[in-house]
Parts: C-alpha cells; structure tokens; sequence
C-alpha cells in the first residue's frame, strides 16, 4: 500500500538526472525554489560521475556552474549542487524528480529501495516502460513499487534545449492526488513552461514513451527522402497505433489526455525536432546501427526509441498482436531486424 501524500512546510528538493533535459530542469527548478517559501532553497542534483578532460563532471558542474557535457552554453543557478552519490543527493529531500533514461530506472529505484525519506513523494519525467510478456510496466508503477511513493508524472513537447532557451512550450502533469500534482506544477512551471494537469498519471506518461517510436518512424521517413505527405501519413497511423495500444493496456487512460501537450503535441515536436528522429534519418541515410550512430553522434545522451520498440514488439508478439500495430511492428524490424527501411510501407498496407 502506497503512503497518503505530505506536503511539508519547506519541501527539500533532489533532481535525479543531470542528461540534456534533468539538467534543464534542475535549472528551472534550481530557480523556483528561490521564489517560494514553501522550497528548501538548496537543490541537490544527482550526477552519474564521469570524467571529462580528466576533471569530474560534478566538480565541473559545482565550480562553472555549467553541465559542460549535456548542456553546454546554459548556467545552471548555483543553488543547484551536483552531487555524485545518489544516496546523499537524495536522503533529506521530500520531493524526488526522477529524470533518467528509462533503461537505468529500475536499478537506481533498488539502490534507493528503503531509504528515501518517510515524507518522500516522486514525479517522473523519464519516456520509457519496461515489458512483461503479459504486459506494460511503466515508470511511474516502478517508482511506485520498489519505493512505495505517491508518483506523478510529467510528459509534453519539451525538447530541452528549446526550453533552456525560454521559448514558450507547454507540458503536461499527470497525478492520481490532486495535490500532489499542484506541488509539483508549482515547482516546475515558469512563464514559458506552462504546465496543465491530468488525473492521468500513466496515460501520460504512456504516450511520452510511445511517441519515441513514432519518431523513429518519422525519421526513417526523412532518410527516406518521401517528403510531408508520406511523414504526415506515418504520424497519423502512429498516434492511431500509440491510442490503441495505450487503451488496450491501461484501462484508465483518459482521451483528453491525448489531446494535451502529452499527447499529439509531443508527437508533432518529436518528428521534427527530436534526437530519435535525427538518428533514424542517419541510419537511412548512413546504414549504420542505432547503437552505432548514439555513440557516434549524442556525445554520451541516449535514444529511447529503439529500446522501446523493442519493449512494445516483445508484448505485441507474445500476444499475437503484431498485425494490428503494423507501423510499431515495422519500426521494431528496421531497427532490429535488419529489414530495409523502404519496406516500412509493404508492412503497413
Ligand atoms: N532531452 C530531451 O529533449 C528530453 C528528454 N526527455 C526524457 O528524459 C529522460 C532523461 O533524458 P535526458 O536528461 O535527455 O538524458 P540524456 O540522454 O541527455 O543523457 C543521458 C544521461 O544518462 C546518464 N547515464 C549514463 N549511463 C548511466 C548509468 N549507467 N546509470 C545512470 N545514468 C547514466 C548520463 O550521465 C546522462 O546524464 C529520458 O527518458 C528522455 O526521453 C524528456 C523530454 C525531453
Ligand atoms: O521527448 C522529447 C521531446 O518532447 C525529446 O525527444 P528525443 O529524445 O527524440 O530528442
């Protein structure tokens, strides 16, 4: 049984993530604790350490106050203190932002497991879900499971550097206690950052992990040269495919949800703007792999897409459902499979 919700008088904030976005982020957030009375005015980041030019990224980070590996050219407030040990960034803090990649979740929340403050709750940022062969386990439900939190979550067409450099966006918090989610929209909004909320947590998040793929799909298209009909054509049957999906295996999803920034926005943003979309194109264009590719070109950030179709393509075959999702199906077999790019469209007809 999940803890009921407690807000604190002075919420103690730690931002688990310092990637291309979690570094946006702890700088929004970095400034709004400062605006309210309510936020402990220190914020403690999480850092995976690494060295670069043989300097540690957190002493880099505490002393420029720039994350100079995944966003460079933005200063970070110096409220934001880097800190390379989850344990210590994370044990006084009673609001806990999860931003990570999604493939590292999962062992970060199980060195977390049983010393998180007992006022902790958790939002998520991270696009991603983990697969069953009977079904979807989204990050939202992994926090919520291996901590025993109340989570939100928060998904929209937020491409970070276009937020780093205030130009208006918008987002999309889900939240199961209302509460809950107007802490953290209060500590996340900003006036370029609008933030609507959703009783929705997982559809949500559902559709920030979905729409990855769409943007893979996307992207092929681009490397492909088949111009906006065709892209257009792809994200139509994408979006069809991620609300089929989404309601197939989470009863709850709401369809206003898909209509929020969460939702078609997201997709839009990501199909043209995202890092999914670029790598997809230079795989077309290049034959290199994905993997390949990320090295070569993300400098150290990482691509959900790939891994995510994975995940949906181990569901769907296990339960028979490959023809019906023919666009993720196809997308799961570029990537994987081998299968040329231009047959995207003999296996979607
Ligand atoms: N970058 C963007 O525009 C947006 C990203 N997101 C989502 O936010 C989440 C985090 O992405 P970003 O902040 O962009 O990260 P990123 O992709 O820029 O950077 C990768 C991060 O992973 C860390 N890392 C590498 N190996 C690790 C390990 N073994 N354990 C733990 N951490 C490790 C790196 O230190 C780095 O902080 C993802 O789910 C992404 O889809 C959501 C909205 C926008
Ligand atoms: O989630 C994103 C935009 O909302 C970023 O997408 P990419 O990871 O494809 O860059």
């Amino acid at each position: 049984m999940v803890k009921e919700i407690e807000i604190v008088s002075e919420e103690r904030v730690a931002v688990i993530g310092s990637g291309n976005w979690g570094t946006v982020v702890a700088r929004i957030v970095g400034r709004n604790v400062k605006r309210y009375a309510d936020f402990h005015p220190e914020v403690k980041m999480w850092v995976f350490e690494e060295l670069i030019k043989g300097r540690k990224l957190t002493e880099i980070i505490n002393q420029q106050h720039e994350n100079v590996k995944y966003l460079p050219g933005f200063k970070i407030p110096e409220n934001v203190v880097a800190v390379p040990d989850l344990l210590d960034a994370t044990r006084d803090a009673t609001s806990l932002i999860f931003v990570v990649p999604h493939q590292f979740l999962h062992d970060i929340c199980n060195q977390l497991k049983g010393r998180t403050h007992p006022k902790a709750k958790a939002i998520s940022l991270v696009k991603g879900f983990n697969t069953t062969d009977s079904g979807i386990q989204p990050m939202s439900q992994v926090i919520e499971d291996i901590l025993q939190l109340p989570v939100c979550t928060l998904s929209g067409a937020n491409i970070a550097n276009e937020i780093a450099e205030e130009r208006f966006s918008e987002t999309t918090i889900g939240y199961k206690f209302r509460e809950e989610g107007e802490l953290f929209k209060k500590l996340l909004e900003t006036h370029y950052f609008r933030i609507g909320i959703v009783n929705d947590v997982v559809g949500v998040e559902l559709c920030g992990a979905l729409k990855n793929v769409i943007a893979v799909g996307a992207g092929i298209i681009d490397g492909l040269k088949m111009g906006d009909n065709t892209k257009a054509a792809i994200i139509r049957i994408g979006v069809l495919e991620m609300k089929s999906f989404i309601q197939r295996f989470y009863k709850g999803a709401k369809d206003e949800t898909f209509f929020q920034s969460c939702g078609l926005a997201d997709v839009i943003t990501s199909c043209y703007g995202g890092r999914n979309r670029r790598i997809a194109e230079a795989h077309v264009v290049t034959g290199k792999s994905f993997e390949q590719l990320e090295k070569e070109l993300l400098n150290g950030q990482k691509l959900q897409g790939p891994l995510t179709a994975k995940e949906l393509n181990r569901v769907l075959s296990h339960k028979g459902l490959e023809d019906e999702y023919k666009l993720f199906t196809a997308i799961y077999r570029i990537v994987y499979e081998g299968l040329p790019p231009r047959k995207i469209f003999d296996q979607i007809v």
